[in-house]
């Protein structure tokens, strides 16, 4: 027997349309992004990929792709499990800094650091930054933990509680499970899931709106590595366009 999970990075973002690092910023979804949400939803329902469980993060721009593309599928009314664990990378103080001014003022090496090595975090991100989200009421219970600036490393140490604790036995359940994340929290998934090398993780880009499914064995192994594209060539296309983000 095997477990169906479904993966979807959200749509478009204000600030995704703007070219700046967003990370823990709680932007908006663009029209744009909404309307890729409400595809994502429809190719689940044209897989017959009906989520029985969604997992997604604090942020609105997942909650409400979530929202929108289980909406077109009819699946709407599906219980919901949100945590912090899921959120995107916190990108410290690249945080509503422009990607191609970065990239032209730190030199490719530094910013492919940043953006793609797995343990090189950016500068942290001080608390009176009009970015910082010290002093966040949904991140209240974090005290300490609360990130300044995260590498993908952290996201991989963050998100496997919530994988293992959370997700797995809903898997386990014999459900249907959504994780509408980020790209980066679903890089730190994925990255896990077909035990991808700290090197050759630089190199896997997730594209928004498009859902990624994965089909598990019993120990929780990919069947098919690297997991199935609904739409293999609109999802080459767009993770080609987030690799080159900056240029
Ligand atoms: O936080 C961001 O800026 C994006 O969601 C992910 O950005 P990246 O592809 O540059 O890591």
């Amino acid at each position: 027997m095997t477990h169906t999970l479904v993966l979807l990075r959200h749509g478009e973002s204000e600030w995704n349309a703007k070219n700046l690092f967003t990370g823990w910023v709680d932007v908006a979804l663009t029209e744009k992004g909404r309307a890729e949400a409400v595809r994502g939803g429809e190719l689940i329902r044209e897989a017959g990929l009906l989520p029985d469980v969604v997992h997604t993060s604090l942020q609105r721009r997942a909650i409400n792709t979530a929202c929108l593309a289980l909406d077109a599928a009819d699946r709407h009314w599906i219980p919901v499990k949100r945590s912090w664990r899921l959120n995107e990378r916190h990108y410290g103080a690249l945080q509503g800094k422009d990607k191609k001014q970065t990239l032209e003022t730190f030199g490719e090496e530094q910013f492919m650091l940043w953006r793609r090595s797995f343990d090189v975090p950016p500068p942290p991100l001080d608390d009176d930054d009009e970015w910082s989200q010290a002093g966040d009421p949904r991140y209240a219970d974090l005290g300490d933990e609360l990130p300044r600036t995260e590498c993908l490393k952290d996201v991989v140490v963050r998100f496997l509680p919530w994988w293992e604790d959370e997700i797995v036995p809903d898997l386990e359940a014999g459900h249907t499970v959504l994780v509408a994340a980020h790209g980066n929290s679903l890089r730190a998934l994925v990255k896990h899931l077909d035990q991808i090398s700290d090197e050759d993780i630089a190199g896997l880009n997730i594209p928004t709106g498009m859902p990624l499914v994965y089909r598990l064995d019993e120990s929780m192994r990919p069947t098919v590595p690297g997991g199935e594209y609904l739409d293999p060539e609109a999802a080459a296309e767009a993770a080609a366009a987030v690799a080159s983000q900056g240029r």
